[in-house]
């Protein structure tokens, strides 16, 4: 049996850090649970749906229409049907290209349903990047807005994929109701396996470009079972909490601790298209939120606008922040602001599932926790802290790449071993590219990062996507694209460039070059132009050279 959490220091180290093998590996305070993880998502999810089935599942905040979970449930294998009755399958892909909306969940648990994959993308791509993601994944129909099919048409006409809008469809596209209107009788019968596919979201993970990453339903129903599940739920939520969902559930953080964590607890789960602080407040007090999943420029909104004054937010019971780190002055400045609300962080990355960590201050049974920490190991998962030059792993409080290991953790790269063993080495472990330590309460701290990847407003940016770009340009002959902070973004991409022989290209010129091909938060916002990139004799960018010139104050 494994001992409930303890009071003392000491016995919490007997429990939370073992040896195996010569490895110092971490583990929850909580117990490990039991996890169903034989079951589909859609069934793990709507597991306990008959202790709810009428209340609020989801609530529409543009129209205040409200979805029961009995209307989500039923919609959900219709939409399923009516995707089979399109000719998708098992295994076959289909992509998600919308905001907030109740069909992107209707699309996401279909697809579960079928035993087909959604791969989500941000519906502000361009029109290159929104393409080269549906070529990628073999999606056989984009799921839309009528705004948005331009991006997509020339595509799907060449590859015979299907266009299906949830609002209006222009010629040649198909309504969502096509799906919605389908028998959900006609369901062919499917054999699950726990490691299929079921969610193939984008990331560039440690290094190069995006790659579809494989989640199963057994990793995802693992992540939410490590969250919400158990006596003592890590995250805990219930069937009267309303979870604000504002961030994009086209990312892994809304998906995974808003959208699946809110069902399988039966709460409701009020859908925002898109932040403006002054809907976000007047939503929260309408509704009275409890939960909010936040990331730090929405929390820094908490703390400094004074329109948070004209409302009644009191509702508001956990504020979780995560896919980017929130300093620690911030944190304690809303802490100050809002007593009553327990605050916290998460810390995810898309590869781990996504969540590795979590607030225990969120748990049923709260912990105390520090500022500044990002949660500690989530259950039913082990940490290891490992020294990037050596391979040791690290005792509490000394700093080394972050590892997990658990059935929560992705599959691996869609079509890419390489990447993927670069990864997960060949004992399990998820290589995370973030430096942090462990401290004596068994609290993370994150302190640097060793991979490429830059956050922009907790959306990632991978460096070596506008590296290709840039060094395309006739005048530029080499490129670097490194992380700047930003005191409203966290960081923005800037980029070292050297000019081809002979060119005069402006720092204008090269922005606007990139800006045509990418979405907002991909823009470089400075350009320093240099003789030579840094790199090492293998050709690798010594971008860590390139930091510390910007933390130097480098002039053009
Ligand atoms: C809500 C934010 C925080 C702020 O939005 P914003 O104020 O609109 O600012 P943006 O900089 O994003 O948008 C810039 C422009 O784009 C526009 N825009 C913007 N969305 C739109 C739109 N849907 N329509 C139309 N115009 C628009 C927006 O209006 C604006 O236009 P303009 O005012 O003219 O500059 C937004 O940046 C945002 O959603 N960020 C979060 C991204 C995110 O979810 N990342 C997670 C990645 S996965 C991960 O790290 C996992 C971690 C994790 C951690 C813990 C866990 O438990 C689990 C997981």
């Amino acid at each position: 049996m494994v001992p409930m959490e303890t009071s003392t220091k000491q016995s919490v180290d007997l429990i939370t850090e073992t040896k195996q093998s010569g490895d110092i590996i971490f583990r929850s305070k909580l117990p490990d649970i039991y996890i169903p993880k034989h079951l589909p998502l859609h069934s793990y999810c709507f597991e306990n749906i008959s202790e709810f089935s009428s209340r609020p599942c989801l609530i529409d905040g543009a129209n205040d229409q409200i979805y029961t979970y009995a209307e989500v449930e039923l919609t959900s294998r219709k939409v399923a049907a009516g995707l089979n009755k399109l000719g998708i399958q098992q295994k076959d892909t289909i992509m998600i290209l919308l905001p907030n909306s109740p069909e992107f969940v209707f699309a996401f648990m279909g697809a579960s349903y079928l035993g087909a994959i959604s791969t989500m993308a941000n519906p502000m791509f361009t029109s290159a990047e929104v393409v080269k993601q549906a070529k990628a994944s073999s999606a056989k129909i984009i799921i839309t807005l009528a705004c948005y099919v331009g991006k997509v048409k020339d595509y799907a006409i060449e590859n015979e994929v299907k266009v299906i809008c949830i609002d209006s469809a222009p010629e040649g596209c198909l309504h969502f109701s096509e799906l919605t209107q389908s028998d959900e009788h006609d369901l062919p019968e499917v054999k699950f396996q726990p490691d299929d596919v079921v969610a193939l979201p984008y990331s560039s993970g440690t290094t190069g470009m995006p790659k579809g990453v494989m989640l199963t339903h057994k990793g995802l129903v693992t992540s939410v079972a490590q969250q919400v599940d158990g006596e003592n739920a890590n995250l805990y939520m219930h069937s009267e909490d309303v979870l604000m969902c504002v961030l994009p559930l086209f990312h892994i953080y809304s998906l995974n601790s808003i959208l699946l964590c809110g069902l399988r607890v039966g709460a409701a789960i009020l859908i925002m298209q898109k932040f403006d602080i002054v809907s976000f407040l007047e939503l929260i007090q309408k509704y009275k939120v409890s939960i909010g999943p936040f990331v730090p420029p929405i929390v820094l909104a908490l703390a400094k606008s004074p329109l948070v004054d004209n409302y009644d937010i009191s509702s508001v019971r956990t504020v979780m922040s995560g896919g980017a780190p929130l300093g620690k002055e911030l944190e304690d400045a809303v802490r100050t602001k809002f007593p009553n609300t327990k605050l916290g962080q998460g810390y995810g990355m898309t590869e781990a599932g996504p969540v590795l960590a979590m607030c225990l201050a969120f748990a049923k049974e709260p912990f105390e926790i520090k500022s500044g920490a990002c949660g500690t190991v989530v259950r039913n998962a082990e940490m290891k802290i490992v020294d990037p030059d050596t391979g040791f792993s690290l005792p509490r409080n000394q700093p080394g790449e972050i590892c997990i290991r658990g059935d929560q953790i992705m599959k691996g790269y869609l079509n890419d071993p390489e990447a993927t063993t670069r990864t997960i080495d060949k004992e399990g472990w998820l290589h995370t590219g973030d430096i942090g330590f462990i401290d004596d309460d068994d609290e993370l701290f994150i302190v640097d990062r060793l991979k490429e990847l830059i956050k922009y407003k907790g959306f990632q940016v991978a460096p070596a996507e506008l590296e290709a770009l840039l060094v395309n340009h006739p005048n530029i002959s080499d490129a670097a694209v490194v992380p700047m902070k930003d005191e409203q973004a966290g960081e923005v991409p800037v980029a070292f460039v050297v000019r081809s022989n002979g060119s005069t290209i402006t720092e204008d010129e090269v922005k606007d070059f990139v800006s045509k091909q990418v979405i907002f938060y991909k823009r470089i916002k400075r350009v320093f132009f240099v003789e030579t990139v840094p790199k090492a004799p293998s050709g690798k960018i010594l971008r860590k050279d390139l930091r510390a010139r910007l933390a130097d104050g480098i002039q053009n």
